[in-house]
């Protein structure tokens, strides 16, 4: 029998509604695999609510509680570290710690960052030291990074002007240490009103994936890290760069069909569960010629 894989998030939890582990953690479960989470802020609900309690918890937990599984003689059956949203840059230089520690322990263990930088006029707040730690720091330790088109300018310093122009950014970013890039929203001059273009750049090619833009009265939260966590958690199970973000893209198409009939401001990630797991639409890359 093919062992389940392990996997360790690293990112937010959300007492009511879905971001962070909260969107990503049981999407991972359902497709598969074990996930180990552990939170980085412990926050009422998402920040795009303009309001939250809740703290972002102390740094020294992430090496106590790899200690921990190490200490258990577990830590050599985590396959994958992701982490996402950050309280602080120094839980970022924790999770970087934790990350060579695993590798030691099992050198096949990969590291996906999906280096979530906040989005002011979203009402996505991020510390700015933790944007200045994802660009200097975690660029470089990352295997896979997941960035959305306003971290991957933030990255390169400068806005695309076209597509091809989208490929030659994230392409830079696999000089700087990732062995893949996955674009999980495009923005450039000329894009298509109707899709939502999703890049994914690998040391093979580079990928070009659309599917319908729905319209949401309020955009949902949560999207980038249910995309994340699943194209990790598929290419755990054994599917290619290309198999997993064709999965990833029509997975969470098919959340957001859910959450737009159900007129939701959350995800339904529960009544989509099936959905998930077997995803009804199919959404085929096109490798490009640049
Ligand atoms: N098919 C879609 N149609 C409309 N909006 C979408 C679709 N897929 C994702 N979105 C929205 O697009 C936005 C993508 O956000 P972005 O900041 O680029 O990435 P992230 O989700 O990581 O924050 C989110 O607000 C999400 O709700
Ligand atoms: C607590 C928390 N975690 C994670 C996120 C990231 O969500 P997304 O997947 O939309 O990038 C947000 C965005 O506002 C957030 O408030
Ligand atoms: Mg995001």
């Amino acid at each position: 029998m093919k062992r389940t894989p392990h996997l360790l998030a690293i990112q937010s939890h959300v007492v009511f509604g879905h971001a962070g582990n909260g969107a990503a953690v049981f999407p991972m479960q359902r497709v598969g695999v074990n996930v180990w989470p552990l939170n980085t802020v412990q926050f009422s609900n998402h920040t795009q609510y303009g309001q939250w309690t809740g703290e972002v918890l102390a740094p020294a937990q992430i090496p106590a509680l790899v200690e921990g599984i190490a200490a258990i003689g577990e830590l050599g059956n985590c396959d994958a570290v992701l982490s996402g949203y950050l309280g602080s840059a120094e839980q970022g230089r924790a999770i970087l710690s934790g990350v060579a520690r695993i590798k030691a322990a099992n050198p096949k263990a990969i590291y996906l960052c999906d280096p979530v930088m906040g989005h002011p006029e979203k009402g996505c707040i991020v510390p700015a030291e933790v944007s200045s730690f994802l660009l200097e720091e975690a660029v470089a330790v990352a295997d896979v990074l997941c960035p959305n088109q306003l971290e991957l300018d933030s990255f390169c310093d400068r806005r695309p002007t076209s597509l091809e122009d989208c490929v030659v950014m994230a392409r830079s970013l696999l000089a700087r240490g990732p062995k893949a890039v996955l674009v999980k929203h495009l923005v450039y001059p000329g894009r298509g009103a109707d899709d939502f273009e999703m890049l994914l750049v690998t040391a093979q090619g580079s990928w070009h994936l659309r599917r319908p833009l729905l319209a949401f009265p309020r955009q949902p939260v949560g999207v980038g890290d249910l995309t994340s966590g699943l194209f990790l958690a598929r290419l755990l199970l054994g599917d290619s760069w290309l198999a997993a973000f064709e999965f990833a893209a029509a997975a969470v198409h098919e959340v957001l069909l859910e959450t737009q009939a159900c007129a939701s401001y959350e995800l339904e990630l529960v009544r989509a569960q099936d959905r998930i797991v077997h995803p009804r639409v199919r959404f085929e890359a096109q490798l490009l010629g640049y």
